[in-house]
């Protein structure tokens, strides 16, 4: 590919321009009311997102009922709730495929059915194995919506609000997050068939977004790319309202005409996507966000958040369950901000703040573990132990909990705790000793009280402290961006295939760190696996701070410029100085440079 576009924007572009205020407005004077039905679009596509956080989040509360009913050991929880992350992972990665195949539209038509189908074998299954055929069912579906639903907002959406729908995806997530803590905790009372209900309940959106998207158009980009021009225009116009199509008709046209005349348009596309610089590198920086995404630890916050508010003093099962929920609450309302910030700060910003913020608070966090663990209760009382079990060799009550095979019982008088002793959990639920004073949990106040997985301590509000600021940091930058940014930086030969590798490392890496965690725990301790989560984040800071340019307000059909330098060049390139360097197309040639002010010479 030698000639290159040098253009933020090319002159009559209606994308818009910076003004010194900093709000974006149109370069030629258009109408900027953007039409109701580019929202609707946003609206049931980001149901896929929806979809995705629901399913993710809904099975830490539907396995407290599975494993009493159907009797699950460890590895069948692990497998139930990795299996659906593996296939995550699988089916985004061949997703890109099918994308650029069948288009968009019906990429987002499969994937609902897929999640009705999963839904429905989910409700009704009778053993274990079907579970496990649902949940391998949903997984496959939410690996498809992650990659497509980002790639179909961002071409249906005006330059100037792209940002800000993507980001409706990511806010969609922590809502079906958000919602399924909210349904776990409600059908936790209902101790039979309660999980029959929080994992059938992921059919009602699906069959919406099913029947809406049997109404709605296919992407205007994809058509055009599949010569199917006078379909794309139409779309255009209908997603357009009055406002005047032919100028990004013609950007989108003549990008597609240049890219197909250069890069030939044969050959596998992740080896063109490898072969070609700035896609090279637009598909380093994309994998990179998502993986960093997932290294700073937002899943094990997700998930291990009930242990972390029962270390700070949270006993009761059911307001863990709540409290959780409010922990989900928080992060959709953080990213809500970000929905807020994004076309106003712009991606690089927002990261680069939501990176430090998050580093900061982990930091807190570690720093909660670490006091919690140096004034860790001794073990004070040495029952006998009849099958001489490792339990008996912790001196206190942070070793003990750091063994999976054991737990702490002991009495508790006002902050003062006594006749501490380190036991084997059952081996039927950790909700109770394998034997002595906490094998029966009678929860009267005066009982003795059985701790598995935390530690009784008074530092407890600096970890509750950390994991707040962790989310109201890690949620409006870290959350979304790296679904918002990916969905632009490819040029649109490439989208689809990057857009598939990049959700595909997100969910390598979300299974990676969240099937650790406990191990890493085991061999670090809580506070050091928290530093080490702080280190990830310090690199994830000195990447993103290198290499991640900005792309707001640009036509996505302009965003492959900002990569044509060297890579880690990038973040030195703002919009703002790339922005006002215009070339001016002019039909059938190459590009002219002009100044911002120049008029339409096409
Ligand atoms: O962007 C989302 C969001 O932040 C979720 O809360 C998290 O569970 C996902 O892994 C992530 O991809």
């Amino acid at each position: 590919m030698g000639s290159k576009r040098q253009t933020a924007a090319t002159v009559g572009d209606r994308g818009p321009v910076e003004t010194p205020s900093g709000d974006t407005e149109n370069l030629l004077g258009q109408d900027d009311s953007t039409p109701c039905f580019v929202y609707v679009l946003a609206f049931f596509s980001a149901l896929g997102g929806f979809l995705f956080g629901y399913d993710t989040g809904v099975v830490s509360g539907a396995m407290l009922l599975l494993k009493k009913e159907m009797n699950l050991n460890a590895l069948w929880q692990e497998l139930l709730v990795s299996s659906t992350v593996g296939a995550a992972a699988l089916s985004a990665l061949c997703g890109g495929s099918l994308n650029g195949w069948l288009g968009r539209r019906i990429c987002i038509l499969v994937a609902s059915f897929i999640f009705g189908v999963g839904g429905v074998i989910l409700s009704i299954a009778q053993d274990k194995v079907v579970l496990l055929a649902g949940r391998i069912v949903v997984g496959l579906g939410i690996g498809i919506a992650s990659m497509t639903v980002p790639v179909y907002i961002a071409e249906v959406s005006p330059p100037h609000l792209r940002g800000q729908l993507v980001t409706i995806n990511a806010l969609f997530i922590t809502g079906g997050q958000f919602v399924a803590s909210v349904v776990d905790g409600v059908f936790s009372y209902l101790s039979h068939s309660g999980w029959r209900y929080m994992l059938g309940l992921s059919t009602v959106p699906a069959v919406l977004q099913f029947f809406g998207f049997v109404f709605l158009p296919e992407s205007p980009r994809w058509l055009l790319q599949k010569g199917r021009s006078q379909e794309a225009c139409q779309v255009l116009s209908r997603i357009r309202g009055d406002q005047n199509i032919d100028e990004e008709y013609d950007t989108i046209k003549a990008s597609i005409e240049e890219e197909e005349r250069e890069a030939g348009a044969g050959g596998v596309v992740i080896l063109r996507i490898l072969s070609h610089g700035p896609t090279r590198r637009a598909l380093v920086v994309g994998c990179g966000l998502q993986m960093f995404q997932q290294l700073s630890g937002i899943n094990t916050v997700m998930y291990y958040s009930a242990t972390i508010l029962q270390m700070a003093g949270v006993r009761d099962d059911k307001q863990a369950i709540w409290l959780a929920a409010a922990t989900s609450a928080t992060n959709f309302v953080f990213t809500l901000v970000g929905v807020w910030l994004v076309d106003r700060v712009g991606r690089r910003k927002l990261t680069l703040g939501s990176l430090l913020g998050t580093g900061l608070s982990l930091t807190l966090l570690a720093v909660g573990f670490l006091l919690s663990a140096q004034n860790s209760p001794p073990v004070t009382f040495h029952p006998v132990d009849p099958h001489n079990s490792t339990c008996r060799l912790y001196s206190s009550c942070d070793l003990c909990m750091l063994d999976p095979y054991c737990g702490f019982c002991f009495r508790e008088n006002g902050t003062t705790v006594s006749e501490s002793s380190c036991v084997p959990v059952s081996q039927a639920s950790t909700d109770h000793a394998a034997w002595g004073r906490c094998f029966n949990n009678t929860e009267e106040s005066d009982g003795p009280i059985w701790a598995y997985n935390y530690c009784p301590t008074s530092y407890s509000w600096i970890v509750l402290l950390g994991l707040i600021l962790y989310l109201a940091s890690f949620a409006p930058g870290m959350g979304p961006m790296p679904w918002t940014v990916n969905s632009e930086i490819y040029p649109l030969w490439a989208r689809s295939t990057g857009n598939a590798c990049s959700a595909g490392v997100n969910w390598i890496f979300n299974v990676l760190v969240s099937l650790t965690f406990l191990h890493v725990a085991e061999f670090l301790t809580y506070y050091g696996a928290f530093f080490m989560y702080t280190g990830l984040v310090v690199l994830g800071l000195l990447f993103v701070y290198g290499c991640l340019p900005e792309t707001k307000g640009l036509q996505l059909e302009d965003i492959e410029n900002l990569f044509t330098g060297r890579l880690c060049s990038c973040g030195g390139l703002s919009a703002n100085e790339s922005r006002y360097v215009h070339y001016t197309r002019v039909k059938g040639s190459n590009y002219l440079q002009s100044d911002s002010n120049a008029s339409d010479v096409q």
